[in-house]
C-alpha cells in the first residue's frame, strides 16, 4: 500500500508514503535540465524542466516513483495492480510508456493545466522497460499549488479526475474512494453532538470523539479515508520546519509498521520511505523505517544545467541524540 498527499502553507508541498515488501534500490535522484531522455516511442528530449525525485535507475535511466520539478509540479505513481489496464501504441498520439509517464509530464509541463493539456495528446503504453522490470500497474496523482488530478488509465481508456482532497491511495478507482467518503461525513474534529435519538442523555467522556468510526485498518481505502480526514483537518505554522514537520503527521498517520500487514508467509509490507516535497524550493525531504531523522536532498544546490543524473543514497542508520 502507499498513500500521496499534498499540503499548503506558504509553499505547496507534495509526498508519498512507499509501502512494500522489498526495494528496488531508491535513490534520490536529480535529472539536470540537459540529461537526454530517450523516450521509447517518441523522440529524445535533451533540454527540459530539472526533476528530483525517488528513483530505481536502471542502465542511466531514472524509474521515477514520485518526484517534483523546477516549476513546482508533483507527480506520484501507486499501485493499481487489477484495474490498470494500458493501451497498445498509436501512431496517430504521442506515445509514452507506462514506466516514463513521470518523466515525460515533469519534463514538459510546468503546472497541472499544462498537464491536462499534455494528457489529451498522450496514449499510455504498457511497454516494459526490459524483461527484468515489466510493467507496473499504477495509477498517479499530479499536483500544484493550485489544483490535483488523477490519472487512472483502465480498460475504457485513460481517465483524469479532479482530485480535490488531494490524497491518493491504491484499489478501489478513485472515483469509488471518493464516494466512499461519504460514509464519514459526519466526522469531526470537535466534541460531537449528541444526536442518537430524543430522551437519551449521551456525553463525550473523551477528548476526540468526533472523529469515532474513522478507520484505523491498513486497507487502501481505510487509509484514503484517514489521510483525507488528517491532511484536511490539518493545521500548522506557515514557517518551512513547522510545515514539513506537520507534513510528516499527515502521512504519519498511515505509517505501515512491520508485522501488521502480511502479504505472504512471513513478508510484511512496511513504510519503506516518506517523503515530503517543498515544490517551491525544490526540496526532496525523506524518512525511512529505520530512520525517522528528516534527510534532505536541495536541487538547487547542484548544477541543474548538466547532463548528468545526480544521485544520492538514502541514509537509512538512525543517529540518536543522547542528551547526556
Ligand atoms: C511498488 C511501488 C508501489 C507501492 C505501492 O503502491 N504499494 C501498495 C501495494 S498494494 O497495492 O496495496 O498491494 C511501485 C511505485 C513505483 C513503481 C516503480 C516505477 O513505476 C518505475 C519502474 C517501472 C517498471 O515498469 C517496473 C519497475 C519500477 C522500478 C516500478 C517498481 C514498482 O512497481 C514501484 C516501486
Amino acid at each position: 500500500m502507499c498513500t500521496a498527499a499534498t499540503y499548503k502553507t506558504k509553499d505547496f508541498y507534495f509526498g508519498r508514503t512507499l509501502d512494500y515488501e522489498f526495494s528496488y534500490g531508491d535513490e534520490i535522484t536529480i535529472t539536470p535540465r540537459n540529461y537526454a531522455f530517450d523516450f521509447r516511442h517518441t523522440s529524445t528530449c535533451s533540454s527540459h524542466y530539472a526533476i528530483i525525485g525517488m528513483a530505481h535507475i536502471a542502465g542511466n535511466y531514472p524509474l521515477y516513483y514520485d518526484a517534483i520539478n523546477e516549476k513546482g509540479l508533483g507527480m506520484a505513481g501507486l499501485n493499481f495492480v487489477g484495474n490498470a489496464v494500458y493501451a497498445e501504441p498509436d501512431d496517430s498520439k504521442e506515445n509514452v510508456a507506462q514506466f516514463e509517464f513521470i518523466p515525460y509530464i515533469l519534463s514538459k509541463c510546468a503546472s497541472v493545466s499544462d498537464a491536462k493539456n499534455l494528457l489529451a495528446k498522450i496514449n499510455l503504453t504498457g511497454t516494459p522497460f526490459s524483461d527484468k522490470l515489466p510493467t507496473a500497474g499504477l495509477h498517479w496523482i499530479i499536483a500544484d499549488k493550485n489544483e490535483s488530478i488523477t490519472v487512472e488509465s483502465v480498460a475504457d481508456g485513460l481517465h483524469i479526475y479532479d482530485n480535490p482532497v488531494g490524497v491518493l491511495t491504491n484499489n478501489p478507482p478513485f472515483e469509488t474512494q471518493m464516494f466512499l467518503l461519504n460514509n464519514y461525513m459526519s466526522l469531526s474534529a470537535k466534541q460531537p453532538q449528541n444526536t442518537f435519538a430524543n430522551g437519551l442523555t449521551l456525553n463525550s467522556y473523551s477528548r476526540g470523539m468526533g472523529a469515532i468510526g474513522l478507520p484505523g485498518d491498513l486497507s487502501s481505502a481505510s487509509r484514503f479515508a484517514r489521510v483525507a480526514f488528517t491532511k484536511m483537518n490539518s493545521i500548522s505554522g506557515e514557517s518551512e520546519n513547522e510545515s514539513v514537520s506537520q507534513f510528516f503527521h499527515i502521512l504519519g498517520s498511515v505509517d505501515q509498521q512491520r508485522g501488521c500487514c502480511e502479504v505472504s508467509e512471513g513478508k510484511y509490507e512496511i513504510t519503506i520511505y516518506t517523503s515530503c516535497c517543498n515544490t517551491a524550493k525544490g526540496i526532496y525531504y525523506y524518512t525511512t523505517y529505520n530512520n525517522h531523522q528528516i534527510s534532505a536532498v536541495d536541487m538547487h544546490r547542484e548544477n541543474l544545467d548538466g547532463t548528468e543524473l545526480i544521485r544520492y543514497p538514502l541514509i537509512t542508520e538512525q543517529q540518536i541524540n543522547f542528551q547526556n
